[in-house]
């Protein structure tokens, strides 16, 4: 628990089950900070490319992120990334950072440092807009184990390939799932090397949004802060 002047939501699930933009949406309703873990390890990627780093060389990838110089946006309605004053938010959604953001993702000495700066954003933040939600793989077991409130959020397989397939290639035929495929289900394995967010950890509430719509996962995930608060919803 985090007091009565700050409040942590801490959500954790995999790839494409919808973490980014449920987190986002229940960040804004209830007016509080947000902050994308993911992004910052894509960012990571991003800088050590940028930097000619071989993403093979696992202390000069560490040497290199210890050094970023990462703003990370915490305004659910303009959460913007940017490394050294450069606007990177949409670089590192590219194919070419999906692909490779899991070789720096493992990397254990770059998690040590990004972890680090996410406990302190979560601090610094959560007691400005007196609460924060924090989404990504490690939320509600590493980084922020003691949050008030800890939600994996799920779906299957199938559905996420679905989902995915259609925000990058408006539909879910199947040439397009299985063109998605490596950037849900290999990221997955190679990412499930290092944490753990395919099943709830204890005291971790699993919410399955694999047949909810958007709106509906976003309202699952307020009525379980709700709860877990001990608050009547709005
Ligand atoms: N029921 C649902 N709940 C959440 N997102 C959904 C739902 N149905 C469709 N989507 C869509 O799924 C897509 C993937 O969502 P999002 O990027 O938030 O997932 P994510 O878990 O953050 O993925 P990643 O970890 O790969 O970044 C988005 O386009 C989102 O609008
Ligand atoms: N807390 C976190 C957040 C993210 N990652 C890794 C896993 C992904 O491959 C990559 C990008 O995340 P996404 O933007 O797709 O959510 O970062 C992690 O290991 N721990």
């Amino acid at each position: 628990m985090n007091g009565p002047d700050l409040v942590v939501v801490a959500i954790d699930g995999p790839s494409g089950s919808g973490k980014s933009s449920v987190a986002r949406a229940v960040a804004s309703r209830l007016r509080y900070g947000y902050l994308d873990t993911g992004a910052m390890y894509r960012a990571a990627t991003w800088w050590c490319l940028d930097q000619h780093v071989d993403l093979t060389d696992a202390e000069g990838v560490a040497a290199a992120v210890r050094a970023m110089p990462l703003t990370i946006g915490t305004d659910p309605e303009a959460p913007g990334v940017e490394v050294g004053g450069t606007d990177i938010s949409v670089p590192i959604r590219t194919t070419e950072i999906s692909t490779q953001v899991s070789a720096v993702a493992t990397n254990l000495d770059v998690r040590d440092e990004l972890r680090r700066r996410q406990r302190e954003i979560i601090g610094l933040v959560g007691r400005e807009r007196g609460g924060i939600v924090a989404e990504g793989r490690d939320i509600t077991t590493v980084v922020a184990p003691d949050s008030d409130v800890r939600i994996l959020l799920y779906a299957s397989e199938e559905a996420r390939l679905a989902r995915r397939s259609t925000e990058l290639h408006g539909n879910a035929s199947t040439a397009n799932v299985e063109a998605t495929r490596d950037q849900i289900v290999r990221r997955d394995r190679d990412d499930s090397t290092v944490s753990s967010f395919m099943q709830a950890a204890p005291g971790v509430s699993l919410i399955d949004t694999s047949d909810l719509s958007l709106q509906g996962s976003v309202e699952a995930v307020l009525d379980q802060i709700a709860s877990d608060l001990g608050r009547i919803r709005d």
